[in-house]
């Protein structure tokens, strides 16, 4: 989505940082949030691209899901600004959000057990106009549940309920999918699919911010690496640089430098 067309929104920074002239999706800038004397985020910059994989990794507690819920919306910032595709989101609601393009799955599955596949699949196209068949059955293609359709969610497997949850967050199609520990609690098979679904979604240009502990599955599905170490951006690069730095390896795995 651009807003290129949108005068009043040129004219803001916001542009600059995260529109058409840059390859930047998502921006924050001086990120912080205190709750009380606990200063949670602690000024955080953080740049995803468009169509870029990027695992978010650190210690319990270092504020990775706090980030998460201020991009999102979920919890208010103390300070600093969050702009996605050429707009400031700092002041808007979780709902402004998703319109602009904002997707997320928290932790633990938020699907509706009482209903179907295909009507949990239903709820988040609600309000669009597009061909909701059409949709829905690309969206069951794409999570791997076309034969469970009609079972009702709580029928199904944990893993297969995050896969359904993960496709009711991308039924339209967002520019930008965070995940907040997808596969915490899983299988092997569970993982690997949930690893095949989450790079099919980045094969189709999605861009995604995965909260991840689980350093096999984050070799395996990431390109870019940040580490978040007691509120504050520790380390990035690729997962061969993380998984090299020893004073990554020290906070983080608990090794000795
Ligand atoms: N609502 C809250 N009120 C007070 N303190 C909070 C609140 N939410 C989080 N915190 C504190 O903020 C810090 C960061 O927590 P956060 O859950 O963001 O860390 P995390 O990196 O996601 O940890 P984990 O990997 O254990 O989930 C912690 O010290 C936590 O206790």
């Amino acid at each position: 989505m651009s807003n290129a067309s949108d005068p009043t929104i040129m004219s803001t920074p916001a542009v600059d940082r995260t529109g058409p002239d840059t390859d930047i999706l998502l921006a924050t800038e001086g990120l912080t949030k205190h709750f009380g004397g606990l200063t949670a985020v602690d000024s955080v910059d953080l740049s995803v691209k468009e169509g870029e994989l990027r695992c978010l990794i650190g210690p319990n507690g270092a504020g990775k899901s706090t980030l998460l819920d201020l991009i999102t919306g979920q919890l208010e910032s103390s300070e600093g600004s969050i702009y996605f595709d050429g707009m400031d989101l700092t002041d808007l609601d979780t709902h402004e959000r998703i319109d602009a393009g904002l997707s997320v799955k928290f932790q633990s599955p938020h699907v509706y057990e009482d209903l179907s596949v295909t009507e949990n699949l239903q709820i988040p196209l609600q309000r669009t106009d597009r061909d909701v068949n059409e949709t829905i059955n690309r969206t069951l293609d794409r999570i791997g549940l076309s034969a469970r359709r009609d079972v009702q969610a709580a029928e199904l497997s944990h893993g297969q309920q995050q896969r359904l949850e993960i496709g009711m967050a991308t039924t339209l199609d967002p520019e930008l999918l965070l995940l907040d520990e997808p596969v915490a609690g899983m299988s092997v098979e569970e993982t690997n699919e949930v690893a095949e679904l989450i790079q099919s979604l980045n094969d189709d240009g999605m861009a995604l911010v995965v909260i991840e502990h689980d350093m096999e599955f984050v070799d395996e599905i990431s390109q870019q690496v940040t580490v978040l170490n007691q509120g504050e951006i520790f380390r990035q690069g690729t997962i061969e640089e993380i998984q090299d730095d020893p004073d990554v390896r020290r906070i983080y795995l608990g090794e000795e430098a």
